[in-house]
């Protein structure tokens, strides 16, 4: 646990996005999408998809986030090919943010970062999201862990899903909101961190505008909700102004569909990039 050779999260995501630009492209592999692809929906399909789509796009985008359920819903043949996006996301020099949204109580959670935090784990990934919901304290294992090995964390903070509102908007006895309260946790664990901490904080492309303040995050902001649940760059501009240090949208039906053609995979990535250099600093 001496730290990542190439140094904090913070920094391998900063340089990555400067190589590569600020885009996040999701591994899920849908079944309607293995059927569009002409695959059998198995693990056999599943191993075609996902390896197709990492293999085309690894060398290329700076960050992918395999969505751990769509694996696992094929058992440990999942898990097997799962283990093998990593590795491949790896090799090709992407960074891997593994979606598994886990949060429990601290002893389990530490749990959680052995399998995906530790260096010489099986799904060990660079980055991981984890939810808050039971307390942002019982996540400490995890930030520790994550800032130990070079890796990061990605807080749910204010999700893209409609209904995420209720629980997120709803205020504590001072007034701020739940997720702002996230968001605020968040920016401790980053304090002094340069040039990004490595707590991230997931926040919606769908959102409304002003609903959290990230000005004190000093970390990472996964954006997604762009693309297949209708956000677009020009929303990316309205909830996140056009200078949000460390935003990373992320997308994935909006470009797997363009699949299996690896070359349609990189041309519909390089369009989503270009726009949003349109609209981001
Ligand atoms: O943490 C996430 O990645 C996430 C948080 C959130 O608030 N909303 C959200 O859609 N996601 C994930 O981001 C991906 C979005 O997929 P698309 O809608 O196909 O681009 C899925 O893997 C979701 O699980």
């Amino acid at each position: 646990m001496s730290g990542h050779p190439e140094g904090s999260f913070g920094a391998r995501l900063t340089e990555a996005v400067a190589a590569r630009g600020p885009l996040c492209v999701g591994v899920d592999p849908h079944p309607a999408l293995l059927e569009a692809w002409g695959l059998p929906t198995d693990a056999g399909g599943l191993e075609r998809f996902a390896l197709t789509a990492t293999e085309a796009l690894a060398g290329s985008v700076a960050v992918l986030k395999p969505q751990s359920a769509f694996f696992e819903a094929y058992g440990s043949a999942g898990i097997a090919v799962l283990e093998r996006v990593l590795a491949t996301a790896r090799e090709g020099g992407a960074l891997v943010l593994l979606d598994v949204k886990r949060g429990d109580i601290g002893s389990t959670m530490a749990a959680y970062t052995a399998a995906y935090l530790a260096d010489g784990a099986p799904l060990a990934a660079d980055a991981v999201t984890v939810s808050p919901y039971l307390g942002f304290g019982s996540l400490d294992a995890a930030v520790e862990q994550a800032r130990l090995t070079g890796r990061g964390v990605f807080v749910l903070a204010r999700t893209s899903n409609p209904e995420g509102h209720a629980v997120q908007r709803a205020r504590d006895a001072h007034g701020a909101t739940v997720a702002q309260s996230i968001v605020d946790e968040a920016a401790k664990c980053n304090e002094g961190a340069d040039p990004l901490g490595h707590v991230g904080v997931v926040v919606g492309a769908t959102v409304g505008p002003d609903e959290v303040s990230l000005e004190r995050l000093n970390g990472p902001v996964l954006a997604p909700g762009f693309g297949a649940q209708g956000a677009t760059a020009e929303d990316l501009r309205r909830v996140f102004g056009g200078e949000q240090r460390g935003l990373l949208p992320t997308s994935s039906r909006d470009i797997l569909r363009h699949g299996p053609d690896p070359d349609a995979l990189r041309a519909a990535v390089e369009r989503t990039r270009d726009t949003l250099a349109s609209i981001l600093p």
